[in-house]
């Protein structure tokens, strides 16, 4: 599953640069994973490809796409809209990826009625009724670590079932409800430890020289 967003990804990127087509070799390599995997994968969907012709490229996005549920276009609320949140709220990219951010949430009251991408940022205590109306079932996370369970519980007690979480803690949530973080601290911190082992190889092998 982890690698379908990939997949899905590579195939947009193809046909966006006016490909019908695309080989496995070709798609794998896009998608960052070696093709006897992605044969497998695809296989799974029911997707073997033509001997010579590859892969139906808007086939496979349709396909791909189904499977994780994106042809409804999930609607999503954002709930914090300092730095991270304006630059997520002003991004038009989600949408073609099956996406759409309908409702933007603030507590501060400076900050509500302001209009970022056509959308005007609520007040918090308006998200209750604006889940429903709405149909929102992802919530994304941008506020302060200390207001993030706050913010959650508020989104779990409106019906939202799935949480992006950009704030850097821990999330409690009842059953059923899905949570993902993003932590780019943490990736960075992956680099810098891939970082340190070069260069402490590369002092091991001046010492041995
Ligand atoms: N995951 C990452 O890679 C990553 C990267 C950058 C920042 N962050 C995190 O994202 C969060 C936001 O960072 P920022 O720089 O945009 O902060 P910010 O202070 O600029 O914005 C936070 C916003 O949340 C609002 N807020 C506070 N409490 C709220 C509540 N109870 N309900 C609704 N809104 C509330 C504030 O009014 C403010 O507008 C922080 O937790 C930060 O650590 C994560």
């Amino acid at each position: 599953m982890a690698r379908l967003p990939e997949y899905l990804r590579a195939l947009h990127h193809l046909a966006e640069a006016g490909h019908d087509t695309v080989s496995s070799e070709a798609l794998a390599a896009a998608a960052g994973v070696n093709s006897a995997k992605l044969r497998k994968d695809l296989s799974h969907l029911g997707s073997y490809g033509t001997r010579g012709v590859g892969y139906d490229i808007s086939h496979l996005i349709a396909q791909v796409e189904h499977i994780l549920g994106l042809h409804l276009s999930r609607a999503v609320a954002l709930v914090g809209v300092g730095n991270l949140g304006h630059a997520l709220a002003g991004y038009g990219g989600f949408a073609s990826r099956g996406f759409k951010i309908v409702a933007l949430f603030d507590a501060d009251p400076t900050r509500v009625g302001e209009q970022i991408n056509g959308l005007d940022v609520r007040h918090i205590d308006e998200l209750a009724t604006t889940v429903t109306t709405e149909r929102i079932t992802i919530g994304v996370i941008a506020t302060p670590a200390p207001a993030a369970q706050i913010v959650a519980d508020l989104l779990v007690k409106a019906g939202v079932t799935s949480i992006l979480n950009f704030a850097p803690c821990v999330l409690n949530v009842p059953e059923g409800v899905d949570v993902r973080k993003v932590d780019l601290a943490i990736e960075m911190q992956i680099l810098s430890f891939h970082e340190h082992r070069k260069s402490a190889a590369l002092a091991s092998g001046e010492a041995a020289a």
